[in-house]
């Protein structure tokens, strides 16, 4: 059986006629496809069990099966995979059965080959453009991002991402919690060879070890309770493409081997799925945690650390680039006043000074916060020191202890109040006697 495992235009041919298999086999291959065949049901699935298939051509009569079961199996088997009926002119009415049935479209034999490639391309075309516009979705909740700096620090790091980003090397990219890594991923993406293909984001905080191993390699039907439906998994997704594991730091354990066998050999199985499968992706890693620290502690892989950290960029925090800060500033505003349809067009000089002067535990995420809410309460066309909230947290206001208030309520605000105090979220961690990690998913919980 043929090899499919390529990845621009997958197709899986289903006919029992060898010559018709022949035919659309040369037709197709002529057009770069990477093609493969099966003359009966079984084999058809045997095939999509085994290899991904982005389209198939699947004739509805296949000796004694019927093409309408082997396209329902194909939807649970490779909900991904488009199928194109191909039918007789007399059995129209099942080709039409099928398009019910989920068929992507019908081609009615004798077909010549313009109309086969044609159809290919067509669908193809749809696959191309329903994963781009995913893209676009993801990019559109993003607004305009402009890694540019006037700052030392941050130009060096941008020098050297820029002449990595050409090369496959994987990259670890470490800095405080909203300095911009995950910007960064998506630049050094996009300035690189891989910028057609997709960069897909894995948040590793947000996933147990058995939820993260079944997306990222992908599941078979049945593989564990409520796995309805089989799943192609992220690495998949971004063959060909960068996958961005981001808060690597907090990455499984469990699931380290696997993820270091898939870096070394690129090759993985899905859960419940037996076969080896391959994917070209490029790996970038993200953390504000002390990997190193961690690998000593037993609690990160010394193996994988060397897989991920080939290159490492550190991105520098916003108190280390206080040149960005009235650019970066002024670019939120003109988005935020915009957005939320505000007057403010400026900052007052005060509260330039204020921006400056303040020490960013948060970074740009924090600044980022800081200008949306001052564009928000401002109802003159400048923004002034005091919308800005950058003072001492104010004792008379903050929430007391023995007050009516749930823990919760307590701790949130002991937290802001600490992070406020604090020049860099170690230190906030120490303080609150809580490691890093713990004090990042606090902050994401509370939205401070
Ligand atoms: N140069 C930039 N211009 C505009 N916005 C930026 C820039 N860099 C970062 N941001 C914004 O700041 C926020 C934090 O950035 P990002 O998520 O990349 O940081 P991070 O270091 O990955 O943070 P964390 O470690 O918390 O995940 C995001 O909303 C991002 O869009």
């Amino acid at each position: 059986m043929d090899d499919a495992n390529t990845r621009d235009g997958r197709i899986l041919l289903v006919d029992d006629e060898a010559a018709i298999l022949r035919t659309f086999r040369y037709c197709l291959e002529d057009d770069g496809y990477h093609v493969a065949s099966a003359s009966t049901a079984a084999q058809a699935l045997a095939l999509t069990r085994q290899q991904v298939f982005d389209l198939c051509f699947l004739d509805l009569r296949l000796g004694d099966d019927n093409g309408l079961d082997v396209l329902a199996q194909f939807r649970v088997q490779a909900p991904w995979m488009r199928v194109v009926i191909v039918t007789a002119h007399s059995a129209v009415d099942t080709a039409v059965d099928a398009m019910q049935a989920g068929a992507a479209d019908y081609l009615v034999k004798p077909c010549g080959p313009d109309q086969l490639r044609m159809a290919a391309a067509k669908q193809l075309e749809i696959t191309r453009l329903s994963a781009r516009l995913e893209v676009l979705e993801d990019e559109m909740h993003k607004p305009d991002k402009d890694l540019h700096s006037h700052s030392p620090a941050m130009m060096t790091v941008l020098e050297t991402a820029r002449q990595v980003a050409a090369t496959d090397a994987n990259i670890l990219i470490l800095g405080e919690s909203g300095t911009g890594k995950g910007e960064l991923a998506r630049a050094i993406h996009a300035w690189s060879k891989r910028a057609k293909k997709q960069i897909v984001t894995i948040n590793c905080p947000s996933l147990t070890a058995d939820l993260m191993e079944s997306e990222l390699f992908g599941h078979a039907k049945g593989a564990f309770t409520g796995a309805s439906e089989n799943t192609l998994g992220r690495v998949n997704q971004a063959d060909g493409g960068t996958l961005f594991l981001d808060e690597i730091g907090d990455f499984p354990f469990a699931l380290q081997p696997k993820l270091l066998r898939f870096i070394q050999d690129k090759e993985y199985e899905r859960v419940g799925d037996p076969v080896t499968r391959k994917a070209d992706v490029r790996i970038l890693a993200a953390t504000n945690l002390d990997l190193d620290g961690m690998v000593q502690e037993g609690k990160f892989r010394e193996d994988l650390l060397y897989r991920l950290n080939v290159i490492t960029l550190t991105m520098p925090p916003l108190r280390e680039r206080r040149d960005d800060i009235t650019t970066l500033a002024e670019r939120f505003l003109a988005r935020f006043v915009k957005e939320y349809a505000r007057p403010a067009k400026s900052f007052t000089n005060k509260a330039l000074l204020a921006l400056q002067e303040y020490n960013w535990p948060g970074n740009i995420r924090e600044l980022q916060n800081v200008i949306e809410r001052a564009s928000i309460i401002c109802s003159a066309d400048a923004i002034d020191a005091e919308q800005l909230g950058l003072g001492q947290v104010d004792t008379d206001t903050a929430p007391r202890v023995g007050a009516e208030l749930s823990l919760e309520e307590l701790e949130k605000s002991h937290i802001a109040a600490v992070l406020a105090n604090s020049s860099t979220l170690e230190q906030a961690a120490r303080t609150l006697g809580i490691d890093a990690s713990t004090l990042y998913r606090k902050r994401k919980q509370y939205n401070l």
